[in-house]
C-alpha cells in the first residue's frame, strides 16, 4: 500500500513549520495529517477514532499556539497520534505501541510537546491548573492549554479541579472535546446537558454587547450586567455550569473548522481575561474516515485494518477471553439469582457488561468514568441486599481504593470486584498493567482474594464470589484468551481459602497465584527432566490464605517459589509473613517470591514483557536452580 502524498506535512518536524502557513495551507495539512494518521494506525492498531477526531484542533493548537514553551496537555492521550506526528514523531510514529516505540499515550520521556503523560482519564484539568499557578508564581504568563474529551469529563477529578480553577484566577484554557462518545455512547446528566449546548452568531453579538454594556456602568451594575450575560449564556448555550464554576464558557465551536478555530483560539490567546476559559468545541470521533465514522465504537481501539476497505486483521479463531468467559458466568449466575447486578466504568465492551446488559437491561449501570462512584454505587446496593459486581479493570480500580477500603472492606459489605487486565497488558503498557491490585487489597481486612489460573477457575470464583454475602470478595483474571479448557455451564463454588495441588514433588515447590500457572507446569516438566522433583500448586487466594498448604508446602520443601503476576508485596509478600510469623522461615525452607520487579514495565507483546519482568518458564527453571546452589547447572533446552 502506497503511502498518501503529504507534500505540506513533508515541510513540518515541529509544529513552528507551520505556523506561517495560511489558513488554506493548514487546511490541507489537516487533511494530509488525517490522511498519515489513518495509514500510521493501519499498520500499527491503536486508539484510531479518538485521534481523527482531534486533526484539526490539534493542527489549529499547534499553529496558534507556541508549543512546546505553552504547554498543550492531552486527557488520556489516546488522541495524541497527529500531535505526536507533528511534534517530531513522524519518523517514530509506525512504531507505536510497539516495544521500544512510541508510547500510545502522551509521556514526558518522550517529548517536550508532552508536559504530562497520560492513560488514565480526566487528570488534564488538574495537571494543567498545577502548571498555569506554577507559571503565575514564576511571573510566567505563557499558556497552558488541556483538552478533555467529554467521556473523561464525566469523571470527578475533572470536578474537583474545575472548582479550584473556577476560585483562581489562573490563565488556563480548557478545551473541551465534545464528540458525544466515549468508548461507548456516553452516560449520564453531563452527556445531556452538553448536547444541549448550541452555538450562534446573534449568542455572540449579545454577548459582545452585554460586554460593552457591562464596562460603561458603576461596579456594582457592572456586575449585575455580568451577571445578565452570564444567563444570557446560559439561555441560549447552557454554558451556565461552567460559568457557574468560574471558567468563561465559549462556545461551542465546529471543532473540524479551522475557519472558526483559528480565531477563536487567536482571541483566547490574546485575551486579556483573567482566569480559566472553557472553550467548548464539538468533534466528531473517526471524522474523516468512513469505516471509523460508521463504526459503532468509531473505531475507538482498532488493531491492523486494511485503509481501503476498514476491514480490521482477524486473529485467527481462538478460546473465549477472560472477559468472554466472565461475562458468561455472571449471566448465568444473574439467571439463578435476580439480586446480583453488575456495574461498570464506561468499559462496557471492554469488561464483557455489554453482554450481560443486553440480558439484564435493568440490573447493569454503565457510571461513565467514576470508577471512585462505582464502587460505593455498589456498597450502596449491597446494603439493601443486593449482589453487586464491579466490573473495573485492576488498574482503573486503583481510582477507587480509599473507596474499597473506607466503603466497602471496612464496613464489610459484600460488594464483588471483577478485576480484568490482571497483570501486564501487552501494548497499553505501564500506565495498564493490573499490577498493584494484590499489594493494594491484600493489606485491608475482610477481603477475600482469588485469582483465576485458567478460564474454568475464572468461572468457578464468578459462583463463589456470588456466594460470599457477608464480607467483600475480588477476583483477578488476564487480558486475553484462555487455554481453551472446557467450561461448565455453572461455575461451582470454591471452599474458601483452599488452594489445590496439580502435581506432587519433593524438592521444589512452586506456589502460583493467577495466570502464571502454565508457566510453573512448563518450569516443572523441565527441572524433572533433569531429575528435580516439584510440586506445583495453585493458591486459588491471597486472603484467606490456605495456611495448611502454604505451611506444607515449606515445611516439605527445600525449595519454595511464589509467583503472581503482581508487584512487590503481593502475594509472595502474604505468603512470607504468614510462614515468617509462624517461624517457619528460620533457617527452613529457601522461599523465592516471583513477582514483577520493582519497575515499571513498558508497551510490548505480553510475552515479552514477562520475558522482562522475568515471570516465564525459564526463569521459573533458573530461580529454583540458584536456590538449590545449582545456578551453574544450565539446564539444555530439551530437544
Ligand atoms: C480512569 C480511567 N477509566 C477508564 C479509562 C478507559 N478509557 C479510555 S478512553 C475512554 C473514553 C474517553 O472518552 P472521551 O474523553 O470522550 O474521549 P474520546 O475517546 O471521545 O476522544 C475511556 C473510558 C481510562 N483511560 N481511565
Ligand atoms: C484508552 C484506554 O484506556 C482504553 O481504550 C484501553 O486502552 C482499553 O484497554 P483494552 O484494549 O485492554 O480493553
Ligand atoms: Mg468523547
Amino acid at each position: 500500500m502506497t503511502r498518501p502524498a503529504t507534500p505540506l506535512l513533508d515541510r513540518v518536524t515541529v509544529p513552528a513549520d507551520l505556523r506561517n502557513f495560511s489558513a488554506d495551507q493548514l487546511k490541507r495539512l489537516a487533511e494530509e495529517l488525517r490522511a498519515e494518521t489513518i495509514d500510521a494506525v493501519s499498520g500499527t492498531g491503536g486508539h484510531l477514532g479518538a485521534s481523527l477526531g482531534v486533526v484539526e484542533l490539534t493542527v489549529a493548537i499547534h499553529a496558534v499556539f507556541d508549543t512546546p514553551k505553552d504547554r498543550l496537555i492531552w486527557d488520556v492521550g489516546h488522541q495524541a497520534y497527529p500531535h505526536k506526528i507533528l511534534t517530531g514523531r513522524r519518523d517514530r510514529i509506525r512504531t507505536l505501541r510497539q516495544g521500544g516505540g512510541l508510547s500510545g499515550f502522551t509521556r514526558r520521556s518522550e517529548s517536550e510537546y508532552d508536559p504530562f503523560g497520560a492513560a488514565h482519564s480526566s487528570t488534564s484539568i488538574s495537571a494543567g491548573l498545577g502548571m498555569a499557578v506554577a507559571r503565575d508564581l514564576k511571573g510566567d504568563d505563557r499558556n497552558v492549554i488541556a483538552v478533555i474529551g467529554d467521556g473523561a469529563m464525566s469523571a470527578g477529578m475533572a470536578y474537583e479541579a474545575m472548582n479550584n480553577a473556577g476560585a483562581s484566577k489562573a490563565n488556563l484554557i480548557v478545551v473541551l472535546n465534545d464528540n458525544d462518545m466515549s468508548i461507548a455512547p456516553p452516560v449520564g446528566a453531563m452527556s445531556a446537558y452538553l448536547s444541549r449546548l448550541i452555538s450562534s452568531r446573534p449568542f455572540l453579538n449579545l454577548r459582545e454587547l452585554m460586554a460593552r454594556v457591562a464596562r460603561r456602568f458603576p461596579a456594582p451594575l457592572e456586575r449585575a450586567a455580568r451577571r445578565a450575560d452570564e444567563y444570557a449564556r446560559g439561555l441560549l448555550t447552557g454554558g451556565t455550569l461552567f460559568e457557574e464554576l468560574g471558567f468563561y464558557y465559549v462556545g461551542p465551536v465546529d471543532g473540524h473548522s479551522l475557519d472558526h478555530l483559528l480565531p477563536v483560539l487567536r482571541n483566547l490567546r490574546d485575551t486579556d481575561h483573567a482566569g480559566p476559559i472553557l472553550l467548548h468545541v464539538v468533534t466528531q470521533k473517526g471524522k474523516g474516515y468512513a469505516p471509523a465514522e460508521a463504526s459503532a465504537d468509531k473505531y475507538h481501539g482498532v488493531v491492523k485494518f486494511n485503509v481501503v476497505t476498514g476491514e480490521q486483521a482477524k486473529a485467527p479463531p481462538g478460546p473465549p477471553s477472560y472477559t468472554k468467559v466472565f461475562a458468561n458466568a455472571l449471566i448465568a449466575e444473574a439467571e439463578a439469582d435476580d439480586r446480583i447486578v453488575a456495574i461498570n466504568a464506561a468499559m462496557p465492551s471492554g469488561t464483557g457488561m455489554d453482554a450481560f446488559a443486553k440480558k439484564f437491561p435493568k440490573r447493569c449501570f454503565d457510571v461513565g468514568i467514576a470508577e471512585q462512584h462505582a464502587v460505593t454505587f455498589a456498597a450502596g446496593m449491597a446494603t439493601e441486599g443486593m449482589k453487586p459486581f464491579c466490573a473495573i479493570y485492576s488498574t482503573f480500580l486503583q481510582r477507587a481504593y480509599d473507596q474499597v477500603m473506607h466503603d466497602v472492606a471496612l464496613q464489610s459489605l459484600p460488594v464483588r470486584l471483577a478485576m480484568d487486565r490482571a497483570g501486564l497488558v501487552g501494548a497499553d503498557g505501564a500506565t495498564h498493567a493490573g499490577a498493584y491490585d494484590i499489594a493494594y487489597l491484600g493489606c485491608l481486612p475482610n477481603m477475600v482474594l482469588m485469582a483465576a489460573s485458567d478460564e474454568v477457575e475464572l468461572a468457578h470464583m464468578v459462583a463463589t464470589a456470588a456466594a460470599i454475602d457477608d464480607r467483600p470478595s475480588a477476583f483477578r483474571y488476564p487480558r486475553g484468551e484462555g487455554l481453551g479448557l472446557e467450561l461448565p455451564k455453572r461455575g461451582s463454588v470454591l471452599e474458601i481459602g483452599r488452594g489445590r495441588v496439580l502435581r506432587e514433588g519433593t524438592s521444589i515447590a512452586i506456589l502460583s497465584y493467577g495466570a502464571r500457572l502454565q508457566e510453573c507446569i512448563k518450569a516443572a516438566d523441565e527441572l524433572a527432566a533433569h531429575g528435580l522433583s516439584c510440586t506445583v500448586a495453585d493458591a486459588r487466594f491471597a486472603k484467606p490464605l490456605d495456611a495448611a498448604l502454604v505451611e506444607r508446602l515449606a515445611r516439605e520443601h527445600e525449595v519454595l517459589i511464589t509467583i503472581e503476576e503482581g508487584s512487590i508485596l503481593g502475594f509472595g509478600g502474604l505468603v512470607m509473613h504468614h510462614l515468617a510469623t509462624r517461624g517457619l522461615l528460620d533457617g527452613g525452607v529457601k522461599i523465592r517470591p516471583m513477582c514483577l520487579p520493582d519497575r515499571f514495565i513498558d508497551h510490548d507483546a505480553p510475552r515479552k514483557q514477562y520475558d522482562e519482568a522475568g515471570l516465564n518458564a525459564p526463569q521459573i527453571v533458573t530461580t529454583a536452580l540458584a536456590a538449590l546452589g545449582q545456578a551453574d547447572k544450565v539446564l539444555p533446552a530439551r530437544a
